[in-house]
């Protein structure tokens, strides 16, 4: 029996087919997506179809899940057509929004209490009040609103009203008008940033069926990237993902829900019934491709490149908020090199330099993520930038731990996968599949690291234009 899992991510969109039973690699697929931070969502649905098309297409599965980027405003009109672009997770103009909202609601205890998440740029309610002030005429079309991973899941069922819209746990909780403490809408919270209250998704538990496929075959309820990640790569208590795709993420699986009042980690929930308390910066491989970029080098030679200079850079430091930051909450910031010497002033010290200014904005996260009360045996890495050689070594030095890594593999598409799996065998718990072979990356913490960009990062200076 075969199942199909999907990752529509922020750069691109992967199919994977696999044997439910043992999760055996059956055959895949992948398109790319358009740049930039608002995306027509019809480019999803394009990137989607080639690549279903490329993994032989979805007739012979005997369940489909969806998972994709978190948090980004889909807004569809009565009829169930888009009203606009959607704006993704990393669009910073909701910003002001964001500001406001904390401040109506009474701050960031009140938000974390009700929600479990603290207003940033990212999400969902930030961009539906920027939408009813910026852009009224689009508001008032806005009959629903929902995710990307929602969109294309009610695309493959057949888009049949906007009644048949579902969701699951783990992408509602990144709305900021659901509770993963409670399992409930706070559509009072919809209702005060939006001025009203338009259709929201139905919220599946984890093996509800979101709708069927064209062949008669359930479509899962689907995930947040993140949570499908966690499914896909099999983390058990004590493990910490970290993600270095487009965005930086921390997370691990909890028993009991997060409420952070200072808002740097997001109460989120998980794809089994659990809890996935998460840290995300906005800044986490494209910081490397930038780099690579200005140094005009491919991947390959950045990693060797950073391997080359000592740890620590001879005191460079790069502090990576080259799209704004997300965590900590600074949205006009920019990124900045330090400790520029004669000395220090080569491909090498830059390429260490970015590799180690990209993972202690990471470690920050973990630092706040175990002040949250999870427990870091060791941390799993996984995401794009995980395919480099530097990343892989540095991150035990950064972040004070054992590191993992699974073979390379798109382990969000995998999760999804496994989801479908799950909701086509049945069962009180999602098949178990081996995972291979992880390799293991055992570094000494380098304090000096993280202490030297401790000094660095608040010295930024907001973009102007
Ligand atoms: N060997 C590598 N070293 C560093 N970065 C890499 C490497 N291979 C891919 N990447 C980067 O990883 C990113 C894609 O990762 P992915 O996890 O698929 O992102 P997303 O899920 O956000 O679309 C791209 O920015 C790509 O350039
Ligand atoms: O906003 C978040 C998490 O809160 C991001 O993690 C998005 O979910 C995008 O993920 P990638 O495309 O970078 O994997």
């Amino acid at each position: 029996m075969l199942v199909a899992g999907v990752d529509s991510s922020t750069q691109s969109c992967k199919v994977v087919v696999r044997d439910a039973a043992s999760g055996e690699l059956v055959r895949e697929g992948r398109a790319a997506h358009p740049d930039g931070t608002e995306v027509h969502p019809h480019a999803w649905w394009d990137a989607l179809t080639e690549a279903i098309a490329q993994a032989g297409g979805l007739d012979d599965v005997a369940a489909a899940s969806v998972a994709g980027q978190q948090h980004g405003m889909v807004c569809l009109d009565e009829r169930g057509e888009v009203v606009r672009p959607a704006l993704l997770w990393n669009d910073t103009r909701s910003a002001g929004a964001a500001a406001e909202l904390t401040a109506e609601l009474g701050g960031g205890q009140a938000w974390a209490d009700a929600v479990g998440l603290v207003p940033v740029a990212s999400f969902t309610i930030t961009k539906l009040r920027w939408l009813a002030s910026a852009e009224p005429a689009n508001a008032e079309r806005t009959a629903a609103v929902c995710l990307p991973h929602d969109w294309l899941t009610w695309k493959l069922a057949g888009a049949g009203g906007l009644a048949a819209l579902r969701t699951d746990r783990s992408d509602a909780s990144g709305t900021g008008y659901w509770s993963a403490a409670t399992g409930e809408y706070r559509l009072d919270l919809l209702r005060h940033a939006f001025g009203r209250e338009p259709v929201v998704p139905e919220v599946l538990g984890p093996t509800g069926t979101a709708g069927n496929l064209a062949s008669g075959a359930p479509l899962g309820p689907g995930a947040g990237d993140n949570a499908a990640a966690a499914l896909g790569a099999g983390a058990l208590p004590g493990d910490v993902l970290v993600s270095i795709g487009t965005s930086g993420t921390a997370f691990s699986v909890a028993e009991t829900p997060a409420a952070d009042p200072s808002g740097t980690v997001a109460g989120f929930a998980d794809t089994t019934g659990r809890f996935l308390p998460l840290v995300a910066t906005l800044n986490a491989a494209r910081v490397l491709d930038a780099v690579a970029a200005l140094l005009r080098v491919d991947h390959t030679e950045l990693s060797r490149l950073a391997l080359s200079a000592p740890a620590g850079a001879d005191g460079l430091v790069l502090v990576p908020y080259l799209e704004g930051e997300r965590t900590p909450n600074r949205p006009l910031s920019t990124g900045a090199v330090h400790g520029l010497t004669l000395a220090t002033s080569t491909p090498a010290h830059l390429a260490r330099a970015a590799v180690e200014g990209m993972l202690c904005a990471l470690a920050d996260g973990l630092d706040a993520l175990v002040g949250q009360g999870a427990v870091v045996n060791r941390v799993i890495l996984v995401g794009g930038g995980a395919r480099s050689e530097a990343v892989r070594r540095i991150a035990p030095e950064v972040f004070g731990a054992p590191v993992v890594v699974p073979p390379p593999g798109e382990y969000v598409a995998d999760g999804a996968a496994r989801q479908a799996a799950w909701v086509a065998l049945g069962g009180a718990s999602p098949p178990t599949w081996s995972g291979g072979d992880v390799q293991s990356f055992d570094g000494k913490a380098v304090p000096r690291i993280r202490e030297q960009y401790a000094a660095a990062r608040e010295h930024t200076i907001d973009r102007t234009a």
